[in-house]
């Protein structure tokens, strides 16, 4: 008998889209039919107010997950930095996509002003404010919200001198400028250029289908920087970097944690082989947490809470 069509739950901003579009065409490719299915999000909507403020994780997964547990949908894709180390009741992890650069992008008008002791950069991220104000701590960091081509349209409008932005998310939506500068001293966030497929756990067609496009390196990495996000937050968004990457037949481990003002960093480098890469995450955030991370979570959550 033939299937339903897969519905394919997605976002409606543009790399939403080219991400939902991505995964239709490889379940097309092996013989799957889909149907997108544009679902609005609060995160997109809600420009002015700090994610951090509205308090809640997964603000840009929350309305998919619904979608997904009411039926409407049978899978959703998402950029896997947006979903909450939890995932709701009932749904699972179907694949991880190949990972695309995982880097951070200095999107700027003119480099010079990198010498300068006053300058203006824009992010809306903890993570990348708290690390250019660590290398650069006479800069001004200003909020910039948004999606990726609103962000964009933000920095032409103001005077800043640059935005920050995910390599990856500029690169799918062919957005990626000539003036850019790749910050690769910026310890992306868990996950950065990774796509997240999930279903419900009970729904065995889709979870057979979607086996197909995992690829298993990406999803060692991923897990790795996500356990090592878990153990060190808790439920909330501090500034916390991590990066697992294969290199030679070894897994090259850095995170990190910082201060809301960057003055503070505390930072573990690890390189272990693919067998010790199990408690590879937890072990580095407990090693963080006891130099000195445990009172500087307390003063971050204190201050967002
Ligand atoms: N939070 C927004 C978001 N979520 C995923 C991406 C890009 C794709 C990725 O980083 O995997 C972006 C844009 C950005 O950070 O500039």
């Amino acid at each position: 008998m033939k299937h339903q069509p897969i519905k394919i739950g997605t976002r409606d901003s543009e790399l939403a889209l080219w991400q939902a579009k991505k995964v239709a065409k490889e379940l097309a490719n092996l013989g799957y039919e889909t149907e997108l299915i544009p679902v609005k999000s609060t995160g997109d909507l809600n420009l002015d107010e700090p994610l951090y403020e509205m308090g809640i994780t997964g603000i840009f997964t929350k309305t998919l997950d619904v979608a997904l547990i009411k039926g409407k949908i049978d899978i959703a894709v998402h950029s896997m930095k947006d979903v909450p180390t939890h995932l709701p009741k009932g749904v699972v992890e179907a694949a991880v996509l190949p990972r695309a650069d995982v880097s951070d992008l200095l999107i700027h008008k003119g480099e010079d002003f990198l010498k300068q002791k006053q300058a203006t950069i824009a992010t809306g991220s903890l993570r990348r404010k708290a690390q250019w104000l660590n290398k650069y701590p006479t800069h001004k960091v200003v909020n910039l919200r948004g999606n990726v081509n609103t962000r964009m349209q933000k920095l032409k409008d103001n005077n800043w001198n640059g935005a920050i932005f995910a390599a990856a998310g500029l690169e799918r939506i062919n957005l990626k400028p000539k003036n850019n500068l790749v910050l690769d001293w910026m310890i992306p966030a868990p996950a950065q250029g990774a796509m997240l497929v999930v279903c419900m756990e009970n729904n065995k067609y889709c979870k057979k289908a979607l086996a197909n496009l995992n690829d298993a390196e990406t999803e060692i990495c991923v897990h790795i920087e996500r356990e090592f996000l878990q153990t060190l937050e808790g439920g909330c968004t501090a500034p916390i970097g991590a990066l697992a990457e294969f290199k030679d037949g070894k897994i090259h481990f850095k995170g990190a944690l910082f201060s809301l003002d960057g003055k503070q960093n505390i930072e573990v480098k690890k390189i272990v082989s693919p067998s010790e890469a199990t408690q590879l995450g937890k072990n580095c955030a407990r090693e963080i947490l006891a130099n000195g991370g445990k009172e500087l979570m307390k003063a971050i959550k204190k201050v967002l809470k």
